[in-house]
Parts: structure tokens; sequence; C-alpha cells
């Protein structure tokens, strides 16, 4: 195994104990922490989430940490997840998808970016779907430890601090910078270098106090509740793009292109919601988005199911087009079992919602004239099971907390580019963009 593709065979020093158990008669038991507000639970230290709506896991500690780069940093990252489950003993007493054995991930969204990426192995989850409840332990050790209490693995209740005053300044490219990057993308494109790519910007943010992610969590989940909120070493966002779900045969992807900017006024809204709906150049960048996810899922599917026409998801800062593709998977020939949601994932990326058409041309023309490394930013971001099943977003409407720095956050924010672009309405698209993020670091109600 080269260096490159790092997911060492000694990552799993010792066998891992899972134990999970339900949590729902927990209530009214006075006292006891409430697992109905899974964010209320994470300490401020490295907080793993995966949210939307109530539901979803949170996660804290680390039992371990596959760190995983390069082309193959997926495969490496799955090889890795195969040889924990391979050491683990399983008492898993409620038996839904995200109990068991669970693993949180992130991924650069560039083979080549030094960021790799990681696959973190919580101590800690508490999971919640449709009004019940759980918590997992992982622990070392090689014989079953009597069954966790929540009270027992929740620390003592501190809120979350308020980052305070915020300073913005030019990331790797100015406002006015980006949108020469955008022109030379539109050039590229009338040139027949590619049909469409997608930019990127990023802006720095510096917070008064050390930023606590769980501030931006609280905020995030409260104001955008049908994104997938989301925390994994140091990204944290909430995007509204699922990249995939994979859940007992079934497969999901919610893709979205094409981009119209709230107003704050219902009525103009409803307007510009017919206007995209009907715009030939977003129907076109979303058209690229889907075939890229239809063709990339249809060797593992026995049926896929792709609409013919995008239905308008609203969102408190802009108006996607959007369109969920589903399908039944298969298990290739000559194997018992289909792909888990991470080989679907490295399948599945980069999509043309955040990469361009065609795929290796647009990431050439990305990394020629962007200007930055994205990081993790656009990269996969979720979680998966011992059965390979889970749910992975693009890491999009989201910042990277500096690692060296607890006050240091970048914000990222992109744009599919066709040839009937404008330069000047990217960058403002990209400013609605960046909303949720500016929202997350602020205090009050209407902060951006
Ligand atoms: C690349 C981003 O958005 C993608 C997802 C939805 C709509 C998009 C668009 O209309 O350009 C982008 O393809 C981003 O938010 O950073």
């Amino acid at each position: 195994m080269s260096s490159l593709t790092s997911a060492p065979t000694d990552a799993v020093p010792q066998p891992l104990v899972v134990r999970t158990v339900a949590l729902d008669d927990l209530a009214g038991d006075q006292g006891a922490p409430d697992p109905a507000d899974l964010l209320d639970l994470l300490p401020s230290e490295a907080p793993l989430a995966w949210v939307r709506r109530g539901d979803g896991l949170v996660a804290w500690g680390e039992t371990l940490r596959i760190p995983v780069a390069g082309p193959h940093r997926f495969a490496a990252a799955e090889r890795a997840w195969q040889d924990v489950l391979r050491h683990a003993v399983v008492r898993d007493e409620v038996r839904l998808p995200g109990t068991g054995p669970v693993a949180f991930g992130s991924f650069a969204f560039d083979e080549t970016s030094p960021v790799g990426g990681v696959v973190v192995v919580p101590r800690v989850v508490v999971g919640r779907r449709g009004g019940r409840s759980w918590l997992t332990t992982i622990t070392p050790g090689a014989h079953l430890s009597p069954a966790p209490r929540l009270a027992d693995v929740v620390g003592p209740r501190v809120p979350a601090i308020d980052p305070g005053d915020v300073v913005y300044d030019d990331g790797a490219v100015s406002a006015d910078g980006w949108r020469d990057v955008v022109a030379e993308g539109i050039a590229a494109i009338k040139a027949g270098e590619v049909d469409k790519v997608v930019l990127a910007r990023d802006v720095h943010a510096r917070t008064e106090h050390p930023f606590d992610v769980r501030w931006a969590l609280d905020r995030l989940a409260a104001r955008y509740p049908s994104c997938w909120t989301f925390s994994v070493d140091g990204l944290v966002g909430a995007t509204p793009e699922l990249l995939v779900r994979s859940e007992k045969g079934l497969v999901t992807s919610r893709v979205l292109a094409g981009t119209i900017r709230r107003t704050g006024d219902d009525d103009a809204d409803v307007a510009h919601a017919a206007i995209l709906a009907h715009s030939s150049k977003d129907l076109e960048e979303h058209e690229y988005a889907v075939s890229s996810v239809a063709q990339a899922l249809e060797p593992f599917c026995s049926s896929t199911n792709v609409p013919d026409v995008p239905f308008v998801l609203h969102l408190p800062n802009v108006l996607h087009l959007a369109s969920d593709v589903t399908g039944v998977l298969a298990a290739p020939t000559g194997t018992a079992a289909h792909p888990s949601s991470l080989a679907l994932a490295a399948a599945l990326h980069p999509t043309a919602a955040v990469c361009g058409t065609p795929t290796d041309a647009a990431r050439d023309l990305i990394r020629r004239v962007e200007g930055m490394d994205r990081g993790r930013y656009a990269g996969p971001v979720g979680w998966f099971g011992a059965d390979g099943d889970g749910e992975w977003g693009i890491a999009l409407r989201s910042a990277q907390l500096d690692a060296d720095d607890p006050r240091r956050v970048r914000l990222f924010a992109g744009c599919g580019i066709v040839a009937a672009s404008d330069p000047a309405a990217e960058l403002a698209e990209s400013e609605a963009k960046l909303v949720p993020m500016r929202h997350a670091l602020g205090r009050d109600a209407s902060d951006s």
C-alpha cells in the first residue's frame, strides 16, 4: 500500500466492544439527559454530527482515527473500517440504521489535496429516528461491558460559546478577482474545453472568542431544518445536497444545481421559483448534475428512477432546482453483496453539481483557475455503519475550522458555470450561498 493511500493495517490496535441500547424508556426520567435534542448532548471538544429535522446521529470521543489520502482514499477508508469491524464484539439491542458500529467520515474534494480525509470511530454515539433513540458506546476491549447509561457518558452541560464579533476577510482570491476566475471558466466553456464547470471561493473569518462548533450547529439546524447539519473533524455546515443514502438495498441521491437568491418577500420568491423552473441556463446546469449522478449509479442498480423535471427546493437563503434520484441496488456479477454507501459515494464523487462536465476536464480547469485548495469543502461527508449502509452529503454551505487557531474559520461557496453565466451574477450567488455559515457565526436571529 502506498503512503498516499494510508489505511494502516495496524489501525486497530485491539478489539473493540460495541454496545447499543435503547433510550426510549428514559422519557420522564427526572434529571436524565434528554436524547430528544441530539445537538444539546454534544461536548465542545471535537463534536461529530449528522442531523436533520431532529433525527440523525451525534457522537463524541475518538476510539479510532483513520487518516486517508490520495486517489484511493475512499477504498482505504473502507478497508480500514472493515478491519475495525472484523475485530469488533457487537451487541446491538435496537437494530436500526445508525445503531451498532458507526463511523463518521469526511474526504477532500480533490485527490491531490494534502488534506486527504479522515474516518473517525467515536467513543459515544447517540441516535434518533422516528421517535426512537439509542445510545452506542465503542470502546477498546475484548469482552462485553455492562449496558451503558446516557447519564454516565454525557458530560456536564456547558452552553456553546458565543463567537463574539466576527471579522471577515478575502480568502485566496478577492471577490473582484473571483469574477475574473468565473470569466476564465466561461471562456474555457466557449473554447470547448468543458460544458460546465463549478468554481468556488473561500472567505476567511476571525472570531473574537474561540469558535465553538456547537454554536454553529445549533443555529444551522434551527434555520435550515431541511438540510443535513454536519460536523466532522472541524468541518461544519448544513448541506442541502445528499450525495447518497444507502439503506436496505435502496439508494437515494438529492441532486441540486441551478440557483436563484431569495428576496425575503414571499410573493416575489414565488415568482422567482417560476423563473428558476423555466430558466434554460439553470435547467442546463441541473441536467449535467442529474446525468452525472444517474450514470454513476447505473452500474450498481437493477433499476433507477430519474425524474424528468426538477422541483424547486426552498431554503431560507436560496431556491434550488432539485431532483431526487433513486435506485434499487444490485450485487455486481459474481459477488454476494452490493456496494457500501461509501463505495457509492466514491463512484459518484465528484458529481457535476460540484465539479463539472466532462468530469476530468472540469477538475483540471478548477485546479488551473480556482487559486485555492478546496480541502474537504464539496467532498463527501457523513457516516456509515457495519452493514455499509449510511448517508453521505456533499459538504456545501460549510466552513473549516483552522486546526492551529480556534479563532480562524474558512467559509466556502461555489457556483455552476455554463456558457450563459454572468460573472457578477455568479458572485452574487456565491454571497447568497455564504449566508448560512455567516448566520452560523452570528449572534442574532437576523444575522445573515
Ligand atoms: C457548489 C455549491 O452549490 C452547488 C449545489 C447547488 C447549486 C449549485 C449552483 O446552482 O451553482 C451548485 O452546483 C455551493 O453551495 O458551494
